[in-house]
C-alpha cells in the first residue's frame, strides 16, 4: 500500500510515521528544503516509542522517499494526506490539485483543524476531513467528516493502522475535539490576561487531576461516577444551576495582541525553556507510552484500541521450536545502565510462558472453566545486554510435559540471533477451585504431548539445570 504526504511538517511528518511504521511506503512532497530532515526527526521519535506499545513485532516497514513534484507523490497511492498550513485559499489550490492527480478510489484526507469538507471542496476537490492529533504516530483519534462512502473506506484502513476512526454525524467548524480544547484554551488565555494564573499553574491544574482522568473515561463517565451511587441524574441537579453563573467567559474571546502573546511566550520560556523541544517530545511520547500501556492491561480508551491492532500482526512462522515473543525492546525497560533491565528478562520469559500455554490450549476459556498453570520455579541466566529499540524473539523448548509438569526452557535472542538469556522455568497444573496441583485436561495433554515429542529428539540445552554459582 501506498500513502503520499502532501506537507511535511508536524503532522505530515506523524502521518508519515504511522504508516511507515506499519508497513505502508510513503512518498512526501513538501517544497521546504528542510521538509527531509525534519520529517526523519519525526520519524526517529516514532520508532522510538510506537513499537514499544505493542508486545508483538510491527509489521516490516515501508519504504519513505522524497519527491520534488507533486505528482510523483501523488501516483499510484491508496490514501493522500493534505497537511499544508491551515490557510483557506491554500488548502482549496493543493486539494484541487491532488483531486485531478490521484487515483478515482484513493481516499484524499486533509489534516485540517477546523475547516469543514463543505468548504474544502468549495473548489471542486474530492477531500474528506481526516483530522488526526499530535503526535499522529502514537495517539489513536482521527475524525472523519465528509462523503459517507469514502469516510466508512477510511476508517477501515485507519483501523489497520492502530488508529481510532470518528466518524461524524455532521460537519461543523473546528469537528468535536477541537471545539472542546478551543473552551478549555480560551478560557485559560483569560486567565492568564487577568493575572489569575500562570500558564504553569494553569498546566499544573490540567495535569495533576482531570488530565489524567480523562485519558481513560472522558468527561460523562467521570461525571457520572461523580454523582455517586444516584449516577448522573444527581450530579446535573446538583451541577447544572453552576452553568448560570458566571464561572466562565466562553463566548468572550481576549485580544490577541503583543501584550498577551509576549506575556503567553514568556511564561512559557519560563516554565519549559529549560528542555529543548526534542527533550520535551521524549518525555512527551514515553508518558504517552507509559500511560497508554497501563490503559491496555483494562481495554480502557486508547489501550483497548492498541490490543485490537496487535492481533493483526503477522505472526511469527513457527521452526521446531516455537516462537513465543516477538517484540521490540522498549524504552521503559532500559535501566540507568542503558540496558534492559534484569526484570525485564523475567517478564519477557512469562509472557513466553503464557504464549506457550496458548498453544496448548490455556487460553481464557481454559482458565475461565477453572484450570491453570502456576509457575514454581525459575532459573535465568544473563548472558548478553539487549538495548532500546532492539528486537527480542524468544523461542521455547519444552524439557518435560508428563503429569502435572510442564518444564520449559526459554532462548532469549537480541538482534542478529544474539543470545541474551535463557530462562529455565517449571509450572505445575492447578485446579484453581482447590488451588492445588492436578492432571491437564486431555486436549491440553494432548497439544502438550506433541511439542514434548518433537521436542524429545533435540539436544539438551547448554544451561540446562544450571545453578547459581556453577562454575562455566
Ligand atoms: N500542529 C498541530 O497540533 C495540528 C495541526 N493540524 C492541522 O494540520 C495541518 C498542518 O499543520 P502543521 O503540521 O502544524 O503545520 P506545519 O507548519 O508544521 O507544516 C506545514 C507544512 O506544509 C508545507 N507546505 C506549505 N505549502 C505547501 C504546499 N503548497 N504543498 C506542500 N507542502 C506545503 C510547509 O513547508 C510545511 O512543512 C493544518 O491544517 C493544521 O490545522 C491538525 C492537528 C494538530
Ligand atoms: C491547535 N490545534 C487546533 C492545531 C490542535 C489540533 O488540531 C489537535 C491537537 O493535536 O491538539
Amino acid at each position: 500500500m501506498k500513502a503520499a504526504i502532501v506537507g511535511g511538517g508536524v503532522i505530515g511528518g506523524g502521518w508519515a510515521a504511522r504508516f511507515l511504521l506499519n508497513g505502508w511506503n510513503v512518498a512526501v512532497f513538501d517544497p521546504d528544503p528542510d521538509a527531509e530532515r525534519k520529517i526523519n526527526e519525526v520519524v526517529a521519535n516514532a520508532r522510538r516509542s510506537l513499537p514499544s506499545l505493542y508486545d508483538r513485532l510491527m509489521p516490516t516497514e515501508g519504504t519513505l522517499t522524497f519527491h520534488a513534484e507533486m505528482a510523483d507523490a501523488v501516483s499510484g497511492a491508496d490514501w493522500v494526506q493534505e497537511s499544508i498550513p491551515e490557510r483557506l485559499e491554500l488548502k482549496h489550490n493543493v486539494l484541487c490539485a491532488i483531486s485531478e492527480l490521484a487515483a478515482a478510489d484513493a481516499v484524499i484526507g486533509s489534516s485540517t483543524s477546523g475547516f469543514k469538507p463543505s468548504e474544502l471542496n468549495g473548489k471542486g476537490a474530492r477531500a474528506i476531513v481526516a483530522h488526526p492529533f499530535n503526535p499522529v504516530y502514537l495517539l489513536p483519534l482521527v475524525e472523519l467528516v465528509g462523503d459517507a462512502g469514502v469516510t466508512a473506506k477510511a476508517a477501515d484502513i485507519l483501523k489497520k493502522l492502530g488508529m481510532f476512526p470518528l466518524i461524524l454525524r455532521k460537519e461543523i467548524d473546528a469537528h468535536i475535539a477541537d471545539r472542546l480544547l478551543e473552551a478549555v484554551w480560551r478560557e485559560s488565555l483569560w486567565l492568564v490576561k487577568d493575572g489569575v494564573a500562570t500558564t504553569e499553574e494553569i498546566d499544573e491544574a490540567i495535569r495533576m487531576a482531570f488530565g489524567i482522568r480523562w485519558a481513560q473515561m472522558g468527561l460523562f463517565e467521570t461525571y457520572r461516577i461523580a454523582g455517586g451511587e444516584a449516577g448522573m441524574k444527581h450530579f446535573m441537579a446538583q451541577f447544572g444551576p453552576a452553568l448560570e453563573w458566571p464561572w466562565t467567559k466562553l463566548m468572550d474571546v481576549p485580544e490577541f495582541d503583543d501584550e498577551l502573546v509576549g506575556l503567553i511566550a514568556g511564561q512559557s520560556d519560563a516554565q519549559s525553556g529549560h528542555m529543548t523541544i526534542r527533550e520535551l517530545e521524549h518525555l512527551r511520547d514515553d508518558n504517552l507510552v507509559g500511560m497508554m500501556r497501563a490503559l491496555k492491561k483494562t481495554g480502557s480508551g486508547a489501550g483497548g484500541v492498541i490490543s485490537r491492532h496487535e492481533v493483526t500482526f503477522p505472526v511469527h512462522k513457527n521452526t521446531v521450536l516455537p516462537v513465543t515473543v516477538s517484540r521490540k525492546v522498549p524504552q521503559s525497560w532500559v535501566d540507568y545502565n542503558g540496558h534492559m533491565n534484569e526484570a525485564h528478562y523475567l517478564e519477557a520469559a512469562a509472557a513466553a510462558s503464557d504464549r506457550f500455554m496458548e498453544m496448548i490450549g490455556v487460553d481464557a476459556d481454559y482458565v475461565e472453566s477453572g484450570n491453570s498453570y502456576f509457575t514454581v520455579e525459575t532459573h535465568i541466566r544473563h548472558l548478553d545486554e539487549l538495548s532500546a529499540g532492539e528486537p527480542l524473539t524468544v523461542t521455547t523448548q519444552v524439557l518435560n510435559g508428563d503429569g502435572k509438569k510442564l518444564h520449559l526452557f526459554h532462548f532469549l535472542k537480541g538482534a542478529d540471533e544474539k543470545l541474551a538469556a535463557t530462562v529455565e522455568t517449571l509450572l505445575l497444573h492447578v485446579d484453581l477451585s482447590t488451588r492445588r496441583s492436578s492432571l491437564p485436561e486431555p486436549v491440553v495433554a494432548e497439544k502438550l504431548s506433541e511439542f514434548a515429542s518433537l521436542h524429545a529428539n533435540m539436544p539438551s540445552p547448554d544451561g540446562m539445570q544450571r545453578y547459581v554459582g556453577q562454575i562455566r
